[in-house]
């Protein structure tokens, strides 16, 4: 078994002439939580997207398991258990909270049977799709509509949906963005509960959830790794505060 559940190895983006991911190599150790961090524009929504394949990189490689997993497509890198945050669309908003995760499950039983014309075989999924609504604290409002929920129970259902596709690897897209003080705690909570048994790649602004959640890491600037390391270290860098912490905590 590989040592790092998922590596980059010199992974470069060019759009034109402008490089958004130079050379990034990085090492996520299994069973960590590990945050990408940086400035605005420092390349982590690309460098996701390049992970996750709904980029092609204009050089470098993605190791999955010790596996080049470079260009193989979105589907399949979610098939292979590396999984980026389900977002809940606009469409799922109309749905019950049990039916969003209910069509989650479905996703990795595509090819087994029709489910849109299978009443029957979505029920089937009930008893899981509860235990995934009981796991992120949702159990109770599993008949309402996914557009009543607060917005931190929002995140939580886009968590419980994501976990429905049963990822080894899980990628975190600002999972504390625009939430208030409450949330933000039953959010960390659940990500540390996920993670005892999953890897997590985290982009996060808030830094203190940072320096609360991650074991280890990875600070952008300009598309380039600045710094790597656990937090306290890599807060202590001058580079660091210089290119992003500085102007955090100014
Ligand atoms: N499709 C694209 N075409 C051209 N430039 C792009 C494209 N996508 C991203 N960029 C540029 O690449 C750079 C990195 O962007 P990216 O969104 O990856 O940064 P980020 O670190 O996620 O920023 P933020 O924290 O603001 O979300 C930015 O300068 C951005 O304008």
């Amino acid at each position: 078994m590989a040592d790092f559940v998922l590596e980059t190895r010199n992974l470069t983006k060019s759009f034109g002439g402008f490089k958004a991911v130079s050379d990034v190599s990085l090492q996520v150790k299994r069973g960590n939580i590990h945050a990408l961090i940086g400035p605005n524009g420092a390349g982590k929504t690309t460098c996701f997207n390049l992970i996750t394949n709904f980029l092609t990189p204009t050089s470098g490689q993605i190791l999955l398991d010790g596996r080049n997993v470079t260009g193989i497509g979105a589907s399949q890198i979610a098939r292979m258990g590396m999984v980026r945050s389900f977002q809940i669309s606009a469409t799922f908003g109309s749905m019950t909270v049990l039916e969003n995760v209910r069509i989650a499950l479905q996703r990795r039983e595509v090819n087994t049977f029709n489910f849109w014309s299978s009443e029957r075989g979505l029920d089937r999924l009930n008893g899981r799709a509860m235990e995934l609504l009981d796991w992120v604290g949702l159990a109770d409002l599993a008949q309402r509509s996914a557009s009543e929920l607060s917005y931190g129970r929002r995140r939580a259902l886009e968590i419980a949906a994501t976990l429905a596709q049963e990822p080894s690897v899980l990628l975190l897209d600002e999972p504390m963005a625009g939430m208030g003080r409450e949330d933000i705690r039953t959010i960390a909570d659940l990500i540390r509960r996920i993670s005892a048994s999953r890897t997590i790649l985290m982009v996060e602004h808030n830094l203190s959830v940072v320096a609360d959640l991650s074991d280890r890491i990875t600070v952008l600037a300009r598309g380039q790794v600045l710094a790597e390391g656990v937090y306290a270290e890599v807060s202590k860098n001058p580079d660091v505060i210089d290119a992003y912490m500085g102007g955090q905590h100014a």
